[in-house]
């Protein structure tokens, strides 16, 4: 792979703790001077070329701190899965605000927000969607993006910030079921994709699915050929191994029916 440009002095990802956090950790490293690294409680010790900053995503004050000084952001914090109301509210609504707030305050330009398939996750498996299809969320967390989407929308309108909406499929180290060959990133392409979203030359507000090169798939990025996203890697190598471990789907279970997969018959909680 050819080595990402070191677009960033100071470059800040969020949820960095978590799976995709750890996943993007060192990879990062050449896209930046310095990554900042922040999650809600401590997760270890800074390493060479990095600095932690703590923070609390619905605390306005803490991410005030966590996001000065940087000059983009790759936010993956928050809840990831479908969860009661109150902790997505903190978390996820909260969290996003008060995210944008700090970066229009200390005029950071540029954001990738780690979205999600959850968005448009009543769209069923038998429709092909691309960026400008309503969203159609399967939940509270993909209601929760969708938010984050449309306030990062409104902070491109009114203050210039460009983001990359990245609503991501699946990002494991494998797919672990047959839903996940159509919606599967890997990690190194999920590192392709935001360093494409970080090093395009105009970014604006852009809607980008994040999926490899899979041959089964419900989405189109053809209105995210700017961010300019060629992905290396492709589900299909798992194909056979993931078709031998599983059954045939029943064709009358929502979570077959629908991109969301089991999301969409989550809670309530
Ligand atoms: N892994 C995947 O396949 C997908 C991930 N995403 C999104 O990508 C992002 C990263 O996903 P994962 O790493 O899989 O999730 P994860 O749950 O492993 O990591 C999320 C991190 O956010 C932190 N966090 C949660 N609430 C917080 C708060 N109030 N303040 C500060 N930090 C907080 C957690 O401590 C955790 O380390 C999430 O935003 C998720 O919604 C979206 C679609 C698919
Ligand atoms: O749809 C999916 O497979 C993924 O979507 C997400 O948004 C979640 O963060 C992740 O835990 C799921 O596995």
């Amino acid at each position: 792979m050819k080595t990402p440009m070191k677009t960033h002095h100071r470059l800040l990802l969020t949820g960095a703790a978590g799976g995709l956090g750890s996943a993007l950790r060192d990879r990062l490293k050449v896209n930046c001077e310095t990554l900042r690294l922040s999650d809600k409680s401590s997760f270890g010790e800074a390493q060479a070329g990095e600095e932690i900053v703590l923070a609390d995503l619905a605390n306005a004050a803490e991410v005030d701190t966590m996001v000065a000084g940087v000059d983009a952001i790759v936010h993956l914090g928050g809840i990831s899965v479908e969860a009661a109301f109150e902790p997505i509210l903190q978390a996820n609504i909260l969290g996003v605000y008060n995210l944008y707030e700090a970066a229009r305050k200390h005029g950071v330009k540029r954001v990738v927000f780690a979205s999600s398939n959850h968005v448009t996750g009543f769209y069923k498996q038998s429709e092909t969607i691309h960026a400008d299809h309503p969203p159609r969320p399967d939940g509270l967390y993909g209601v929760s993006k969708a938010f984050g989407e449309d306030l990062s929308r409104f902070y491109f309108d009114r203050y210039g910030i460009e983001t990359a909406c990245v609503r991501i499929g699946s990002s494991f180290p494998e797919p672990k079921d047959r839903r996940m060959l159509a919606t599967w990133l890997s990690f190194d392409d999920l590192h392709r994709l935001v360093s494409a979203c970080l090093s395009t030359p105009v970014l604006g507000h852009s809607i980008v699915f994040g999926m490899s090169n899979n041959a089964v798939t419900w989405w189109d990025n053809s209105r995210a050929r700017h961010v300019g996203y060629v992905p290396q890697d492709s589900s299909d190598v798992f194909r056979e191994a993931v078709y031998a471990r599983t059954s045939a789907p029943d064709l009358n279970d929502p979570a077959a029916v629908y991109q969301g997969g089991a999301f969409v018959k989550a809670g309530p909680f």
